[in-house]
C-alpha cells in the first residue's frame, strides 16, 4: 500500500496505483512546462525544428497507449482526485495547476499562471479567469457536501489579472436552496488579497436522479 494525501486524511491506496499516479502527475507537469516554454520561446529556426520533431515523436509514442474516449483511466480511484479534468487535473498539461485548501469561510487557492494562459499581453485570458473561478467555486460547493453542475457563472472583470504573479482565489457559499447552491468568489493578487480583480457568482445545481445528462 502507498499513502496519498486526500484533503487532511492520509489514504492507503494500492502502491502500484500511487506510483502510477505520481508518474502521470510528473508527465503532466513536464508537458505543462513544455507548453509554457513553447509560448515564450524566441528560439532560432533550427531549435524550433528540433523541438517540432522531438515533440511529434513523443506524442506518437504516447498515442499508441490511448484509452478509448469515455472509459476510466487506470489511475482513477473513488477516493482520490481525477488526474485529467481540464480545470485542475494534475496529469492534464492544459489544466492550470489548481490546488484548493479549506478556510474558515470556504476555500482558497493560490496559483501563479504561466505564459500559456496569456490573452492580452501580460494579462490572463478572460476565459482562463472564468475557468479558475468555476473550478474554485465548484470546490467550495463540493467541500460543503453540496456539489452540482454549473448552471451559470456570472463573471465581472474589474482589473487585469497578471501572468507570472502569485494570485489568490477565494470562494464561499452564499445560499443553499434545495438542489441549488449559490457560490461567490474572486481572484486577487496574493499581495493585495482583499481587492477583487475578477469576481463571480455561480449557481450549482445537483441534477435530479433521473436527469438524462447524468450518464458519463
Ligand atoms: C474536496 C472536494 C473535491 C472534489 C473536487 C470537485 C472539483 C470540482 C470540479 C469542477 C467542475 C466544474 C463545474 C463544471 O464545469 S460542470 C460542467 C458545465 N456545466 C454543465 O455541463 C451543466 C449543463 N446543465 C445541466 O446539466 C442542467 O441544466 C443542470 C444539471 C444544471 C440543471 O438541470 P436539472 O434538470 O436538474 O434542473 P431543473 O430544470 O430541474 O432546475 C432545478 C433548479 O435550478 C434552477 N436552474 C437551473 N438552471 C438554471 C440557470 N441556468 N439559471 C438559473 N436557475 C437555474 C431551476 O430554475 C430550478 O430552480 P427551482 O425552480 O427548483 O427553484
Amino acid at each position: 500500500m502507498g499513502t496519498e494525501a486526500v484533503g487532511t486524511l492520509a489514504y492507503d491506496a494500492p502502491a502500484a496505483k500511487v506510483d502510477r499516479r505520481r508518474l502521470i502527475e510528473q508527465l503532466g507537469d513536464a508537458v505543462r512546462g513544455l507548453v509554457a516554454a513553447t509560448c515564450a520561446a524566441e528560439a532560432p529556426p533550427e531549435e524550433l525544428e528540433r523541438a517540432i520533431a522531438g515533440t511529434r515523436q513523443l506524442a506518437e509514442g504516447l498515442r499508441g497507449f490511448a484509452r478509448p474516449l469515455g472509459t476510466a483511466s487506470s489511475s482513477e480511484d473513488p477516493l482520490l482526485p481525477h488526474l485529467y479534468p481540464a480545470g485542475h487535473g494534475a496529469g492534464n498539461p492544459v489544466a492550470p495547476p489548481v490546488h484548493v485548501e479549506a478556510t474558515e469561510e470556504g476555500v482558497r487557492s493560490r496559483i501563479t499562471l504561466g505564459r500559456q494562459y496569456e490573452g492580452p499581453r501580460g494579462r490572463t485570458h478572460g476565459g482562463i479567469s472564468a475557468l479558475l473561478l468555476d473550478e474554485v467555486l465548484a470546490y467550495a460547493s463540493t467541500s460543503a457536501g453540496r456539489g452540482g453542475f454549473t448552471a451559470y457563472l456570472n463573471t465581472s472583470y474589474h482589473q487585469a489579472v497578471p501572468i507570472q504573479v502569485p494570485l489568490e482565489i477565494r470562494a464561499r457559499i452564499d445560499a443553499e436552496d434545495g438542489r441549488k447552491t449559490t457560490v461567490k468568489g474572486f481572484i486577487a493578487l496574493e499581495s493585495d488579497p482583499e481587492v477583487p480583480l475578477v469576481s463571480a457568482t455561480a449557481l450549482f445545481v445537483i441534477p435530479r436522479a433521473d436527469y438524462e445528462g447524468n450518464q458519463k
